[in-house]
C-alpha cells in the first residue's frame, strides 16, 4: 500500500469531486493525513467553506467521491458521517439551555447516562464556561456561544473535527487560549482536525499540514513548513504576508 492509499484509507480524501453552485465551479482532489491538524487557507470566496460543506455532507458533489476515516461517505447524511463540526454560525438551539444543546451532541434523543452528563459539564468547564449548564444561548456573548459550540463538538468525540473559523469572534486573549485548548485536546484524542484560518500566525502555531484553496480548487496541500516557504502562488504569498 502506498502512503497515498494509506491516507485515503484513514484520513480525509476527495477523488474527482466536482460541484457547481450558481456560477461557481469547484473541483477538489486531495488525500490528507489522519491524526493531524490541517489548516485550510485561501482568499475570501475561494471555496474553503464549500470544501468543508462537502466533507460535512451539507453539499453533495455532482461527481466524485468523499472518503472520511476509511469510509466512502459520498451521499451520506451529515449525521451519519464520522465528523463533528464548529461552523461560523454556531447552530445552537436558542430555546434550549447549554446542557441540552451539548447533550444533543452525545445523543439526539437526549438519553444520557450519569457519565454522559458529567462529560457535558466537563466539556463546558474545558472551554471556560463552568457552571453554564442552565444558560440559554441568547444570554451569552458571541464568543461564549462559539465556545459552547466547541464544547458540543468535543463531547461528540468523532475521528474528524471540522472547524470553520471557530475563533474569529473571540478577542486575542481568548483566541490564543482556545488555540492552546485545541492543541491539547488534539494531543489527547489524536483526531484529525481541519480548521479554516485567515491568520498565517495561527496556521504556523497550530497546524502540521496546510491546504491552500483558490478559485474553487486546491492549489497546494503540504506540510506546514513547506506551505510557509512556498513561492510562486501569488495569492498564497499575499496570504503569508498578512
Ligand atoms: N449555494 C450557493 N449558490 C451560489 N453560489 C454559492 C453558493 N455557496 C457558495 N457560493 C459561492 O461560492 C464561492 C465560494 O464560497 P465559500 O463560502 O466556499 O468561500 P470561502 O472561501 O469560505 O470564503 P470566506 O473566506 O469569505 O468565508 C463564493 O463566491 C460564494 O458566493
Amino acid at each position: 500500500m502506498t502512503d497515498r492509499d494509506d491516507m485515503k484509507e484513514q484520513g480525509i480524501a476527495m477523488a474527482g469531486v466536482e460541484l457547481r453552485l450558481g456560477t461557481h465551479d469547484f473541483r477538489f482532489d486531495c488525500a490528507l493525513p489522519q491524526g493531524r491538524i490541517i489548516a485550510v487557507a485561501g482568499p475570501s470566496g475561494a471555496g474553503k467553506s464549500t470544501f468543508l460543506n462537502l466533507l460535512a455532507g451539507f453539499e453533495q458533489p455532482d461527481r466524485g467521491r468523499v472518503l472520511l476515516a476509511g469510509q466512502d461517505v459520498t451521499g451520506l447524511h451529515p449525521a451519519e458521517r464520522p465528523v463533528s463540526l464548529v461552523f461560523q454560525d454556531n447552530n445552537l438551539f436558542a430555546h434550549l439551555d447549554l446542557f441540552t444543546n451539548i447533550g444533543l451532541g452525545i445523543s439526539p434523543s437526549l438519553k444520557l447516562s450519569a457519565q454522559d452528563r458529567q462529560r457535558v459539564s466537563e466539556a463546558l468547564a474545558r472551554v471556560g464556561l463552568p457552571g453554564f449548564e442552565k444558560r440559554k444561548p441568547g444570554t451569552l456573548s458571541g464568543g461564549e456561544r462559539q465556545r459552547a459550540a466547541f464544547a458540543r463538538a468535543l463531547v461528540r468525540d468523532k475521528p474528524i473535527l471540522l472547524l470553520d473559523e471557530p475563533f474569529a469572534a473571540l478577542d486575542p486573549g481568548l483566541r490564543s487560549g482556545m488555540v492552546e485548548l485545541l492543541k491539547t485536546l488534539h494531543r489527547e484524542t489524536g483526531n484529525t482536525v481541519l480548521i479554516v484560518s485567515h491568520d498565517p500566525a495561527e496556521v504556523r502555531r497550530l497546524a502540521d499540514h496546510a491546504v491552500f484553496i483558490d478559485g474553487g480548487t486546491i492549489r497546494l496541500a503540504a506540510p506546514v513548513e513547506t506551505f510557509l516557504k512556498t513561492d510562486g502562488i501569488p495569492a498564497l504569498t499575499t496570504f503569508l504576508q498578512h
